[in-house]
């Protein structure tokens, strides 16, 4: 019996990678600055399940540095080392398909930093498709800002709220109750379909409740994601005869293709607790796809280190639960899909390297040379699960 697992903490970089000045991002490093943030708040940080695995050297291996309190430096009980990215975005979808053996090669199309940034042909013919009264944003923003600035406006008028990031996407808000969600679907339906000439990732409804100046998003988020452009290790395991469980939001990732079955939590907690669940009952061949996305979403581009920093304690503190659940011939690993330094200027993503540590009764305990691709994370799983190899990357054990 094999199994794989891909537990990917969303955003969880250690350091900046060679070419992260082309991004703005030299010097960021995710783990390191959370750690060095929580030593000097007299709080050191401790992640002792991922340190044994070998989370710490990892850090070092990539930065040059050992984070901050981290106090296991030898005896790993895991394979640990550390993956540079071959795609040219820093963003969610490269990183995953990359993971999965489909680096993106081209460059995304990302929308202007000016106001309005979506041009006027597209969002003219959006709101004619749609019967919308207009649109509010029309630009870069941080989603929890621009619903605290234009929420009320929005509620006042029935206007979607438009905006983007540095990541390829269309992003709209908009009630829940006072818009609809349903109806904010079709709107992102809409869009989705008229963003394909500009090269554009994802298309994202961000639904939020409240009222007064106080709106809240969602767990109705909902992507429209671009389908990967070759086949994944996804598609391999599924065509191979395995099953895969896509949990949380991998399944928007990867469009769906490739995937057997869907769980969904409402955040990293929850999708532990599904996790533990799957871990019982997944079969023979499957491949097992959790994104934990608070990493990302509440913490790294809210800028909020102590919520990080705390997410990632109470990760590490469940570890234990799912490492006793494992059987024989089960293999893990514990990676990322770019880095999000909560240190960091802006609100965007980080150019870092991501961990990869792999444990479980199939990981032997020893150090990995660096990978210059995501892919060989991949390409480790499907020999593991014994489907056909990728076409990018090289299996690491
Ligand atoms: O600020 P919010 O809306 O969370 O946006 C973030 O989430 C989107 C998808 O990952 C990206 O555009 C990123 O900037
Ligand atoms: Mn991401
Ligand atoms: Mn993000």
């Amino acid at each position: 019996m094999s199994r794989a697992f891909i537990l990917l903490l969303d955003s969880f970089g250690l350091g900046a990678l060679p070419d992260a000045d082309k991004y703005g991002d030299a010097g960021a490093n995710t783990l390191g600055h959370i750690a060095q943030w929580a030593a000097d708040a007299g709080t050191p940080m401790a992640l002792p399940n991922l340190e044994r695995i070998g989370l710490g050297a990892a850090a070092h291996k990539a930065s040059g540095a050992w984070p901050q309190g981290f106090k296991v430096r030898d005896g790993f009980t895991g394979a640990w080392g550390v993956a540079r990215e071959q795609s040219t975005g820093k963003d969610t979808q490269s990183g995953h398909w990359e993971i999965a053996g489909v680096p993106v090669l081209f460059d995304w199309g990302y929308f202007p930093k000016t106001v309005p940034s979506f041009p006027k042909e597209l969002t003219d013919k959006l709101q004619e498709l749609t019967g919308v009264p207009g649109w509010l944003g029309n630009c870069h923003a941080s989603g929890t800002t621009i619903i605290d600035e234009l929420g009320d406006e929005h509620v006042a008028s029935g206007k979607p709220i438009l905006y983007t990031s540095a990541d390829s996407v269309l992003q709209i808000a908009a009630h829940e109750e006072h818009f609809g969600l349903e109806r904010l679907y079709q709107v992102c339906e809409a869009a989705y379909e008229l963003v394909k000439p500009y090269n554009i990732g994802r298309v994202i409804a961000r639904p939020f409740l409240g009222a007064n100046g106080k709106y809240k998003r969602t767990s109705n988020r909902h992507d429209y994601a671009v389908p990967p452009v070759a086949p994944t290790l996804l598609d391999h395991v599924k065509d191979g005869g395995g099953e895969v469980i896509a949990l949380g939001k991998i399944s928007d990732i990867f469009a769906g293709q490739g995937v057997s079955r869907l769980v969904k939590g409402a955040d990293n907690m929850a999708l532990f607790d599904r996790l533990l669940e799957v871990a019982d009952e997944a079969g023979d061949k499957s491949l097992t796809f959790v994104n934990f996305v608070d990493f990302d979403m509440h913490f790294g581009h809210r800028r909020d280190v102590a919520g990080y920093a705390n997410a990632l304690h109470e990760l590490d503190a469940r570890l234990p639960e799912f490492m006793a659940k494992l059987k024989e011939g089960d293999l893990v690993v514990v990676t990322a899909d770019h880095g999000c330094d909560p240190t960091w200027s802006g609100s965007d993503h980080t150019r870092e390297h991501i961990p990869v540590l792999f444990f479980g009764p199939a990981a032997p305990a020893r150090e990995l040379p660096v990978s210059d691709t995501f892919s060989n994370i991949g390409a480790t799983l499907a020999k593991h699960l014994g489907v056909q190899p990728l076409s990018n990357g090289t299996a690491l054990l």
